[in-house]
């Protein structure tokens, strides 16, 4: 689906990626790493929110930015840094006006994204008013009424308690849509088809979850 060819992305003179390459089509990968290794860095490529510095970053063979915003979603750490308007519902439409869609077919998705995360009864509801985890799902459903075919995750989880993180995880394993999910919590990805292991700006290592997992543990000891 997404394919990075001898990435840099350079910042203040140093490089923050160095020549990533890789393909990314599984259904579900996970991105593990220390803080600082890049892995914010590799997420916002993928939706071009980010620009290599050199090198390429194609969807589905094309590396027209506009292909990667239509494609992919982005979901950030903090959902105060997505959700823009006061009322839920309000905020679900903010995207589909852009695309000039009718108000009935903003309706429909509004509906049916609300209604997949079992948060229907929060249509009405101010923003603010939410809590963490009922706020990270609005994100989510702001995000899957634009339908991208891929939708990354900045480490979804970390602001959210237990139990918020357990209703995140279960929407993100009910989506239908592929996934990479940049996070610090490695149960999060037992079950993922692929994890790959950011260091130092370098894909370090890139498998099976348990296998890369293990490997980044090890690097801990
Ligand atoms: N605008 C910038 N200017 C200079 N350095 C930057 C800039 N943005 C990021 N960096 C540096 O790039 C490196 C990688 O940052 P990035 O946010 O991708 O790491 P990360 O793996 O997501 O970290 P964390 O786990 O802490 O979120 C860090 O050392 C960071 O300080």
């Amino acid at each position: 689906m997404i394919t990075l060819t001898s990435v840099f992305v350079d910042k203040a003179g140093r490089h923050i990626l160095k020549d990533v390459s890789v393909e990314l089509d599984n259904r579900r990968i996970g991105v593990i790493g220390r803080n600082g290794s890049g892995k914010s860095t590799f997420a916002r490529l993928l939706n071009g929110l980010e620009k290599p510095t050199a090198g390429t970053v194609r969807f589905a063979g094309s590396d027209d930015t506009r292909d990667l915003r239509r494609n992919v979603g982005f979901v950030f750490q903090n959902p105060d840094n997505q959700i823009v308007y006061p009322i839920v519902s309000e905020d679900l439409e903010f995207g589909l006006k852009n695309l000039k869609l009718p108000k009935a077919e903003r309706q429909t998705r509004i509906a049916d994204a609300l209604e997949r995360f079992g948060i229907a009864a929060l249509a009405e509801r101010f923003t603010h008013e939410l809590s963490g985890g009922e706020k990270q799902l609005v994100a989510l459903a702001g995000v899957l009424v634009m339908r991208p075919k891929l939708i990354v995750f900045d480490e979804p989880t970390t602001l959210l308690d237990m139990w918020n993180a357990r209703t995140v995880k279960a929407a993100i394993d009910a989506l239908d849509q592929h996934v990479v999910l940049v996070t610090h919590d490695l149960e999060l990805l037992a079950d993922f088809d692929r994890v790959i292991l950011i260091e130092g700006g370098r894909i370090a290592a890139d498998g099976e979850p348990a296998s890369v997992i293990a490997r980044y543990r090890e690097t801990a000891e």
